[in-house]
């Protein structure tokens, strides 16, 4: 059976600016991809790319085995989409939106359908012009969920949502991911909520995806030492893999990657100190990720 997802050396430029460069990945059933990357960095225009709305200028990204820019009606049925800016049809309501959509999809998860409206209390008859921000994001979510899609894709589907329906709302998901044994892909800049259900996590900087593994690996590879020593510290540390250090006398911080636990003690031999390491949670990681453009960089991620 073909990949869900394969993405093959994809290269993306507006007017000639290169906005993602040589990305390769795939995804396969049960993945839950958190898609993270500055403003800016390509995550639009990645998942986009992906769903076949342009053709690359390098690459190609396969659904389901087929090219997404050649996809049929065969494949869209197995895929579910949240842009970042809604695509609803002002004039209906979102009863009428639901039934719409609802007539084209042989799948269609109708208790589903009814138990999301009423838990985001989702105002039925109005006109969907007439809807807060927050209330048109649910109905896309829901629009986008309930015909049960092997291929979920999420631009910032939280943005506009309150605290209590984002959680609803990533509870749905984890169900979703364990049930339908299908492939979500989202892009938030609400890494916390991100942390909470993502079992993979895709980093975009400089135009590529310069991690794409389990959540798990990023976390035990991308550490923060803690330094304290008998005698103060040379400016310089001799660590490898650094991203980032600060030394202050005898004290020091370092963030490297690529951690292994068994170089603790040779590590503390060599620079006759007590090393802490510290895990980070995945917005942390973000940030080191981050900010190390200015420091000693050894190589990249
Ligand atoms: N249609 C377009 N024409 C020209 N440049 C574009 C176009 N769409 C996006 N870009 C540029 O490509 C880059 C990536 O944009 P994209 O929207 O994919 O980023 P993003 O990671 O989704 O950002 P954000 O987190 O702010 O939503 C940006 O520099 C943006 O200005």
């Amino acid at each position: 059976m073909p990949a869900i997802l394969e993405i093959t050396a994809l290269g993306r430029a507006y007017q000639g600016r290169q906005v993602l460069k040589d990305i390769t990945a795939s995804a396969a059933q049960g993945d839950v991809i958190a898609l993270l990357g500055k403003n800016g960095a390509g995550k639009t225009t990645l998942l986009e790319t992906i769903l076949g709305f342009a053709v690359p200028e390098q690459g190609e990204v396969r659904l389901f085995g087929t090219l997404s820019t050649e996809i049929g009606a065969n494949e869209k049925q197995r895929i579910g989409f949240v842009p970042q800016q809604d695509e609803l049809l002002e004039q209906l309501s979102p009863s009428e939106h639901l039934e719409l959509f609802r007539d084209f999809q042989p799948s269609w998860d109708q208790p589903l359908c009814e138990r999301l409206c009423q838990s985001w209390d989702i105002p039925m008859t109005k006109r969907i012009s007439t809807l807060s921000v927050g209330q048109r994001q649910k109905l896309s979510i829901i629009l986008a969920l309930c015909h049960k899609p092997k291929l979920l894709i999420l631009d910032e589907p939280v943005a506009s949502l309150d605290p209590i329906a984002r959680r609803q709302f990533l509870t749905e998901l984890v169900t979703i991911a364990a049930d339908q044994q299908s492939v979500i892909l989202f892009s938030s800049h609400i890494v916390t909520d991100m942390e909470r259900v993502a079992n993979k996590v895709w980093l975009l900087k400089d135009q590529q995806l310069v991690w794409q593994d389990e959540l798990d690996t990023l976390k035990e590879s991308v550490v923060k030492l803690h330094i304290d020593a008998a005698q103060p510290l040379p400016d310089q540390l001799p660590l490898p893999h650094q991203l980032r250090q600060q030394v202050q006398g005898n004290k020091a911080t370092v963030t490297v990657k690529h951690w292994q636990s068994a170089e603790q003690t040779r590590f503390e031999q060599q620079l006759q100190a007590k090393i802490r390491v510290e895990y980070l949670n995945l917005e942390d990681l973000f940030l080191e990720l981050h900010e190390n453009q200015e420091q000693s960089c050894d190589d990249e991620l």
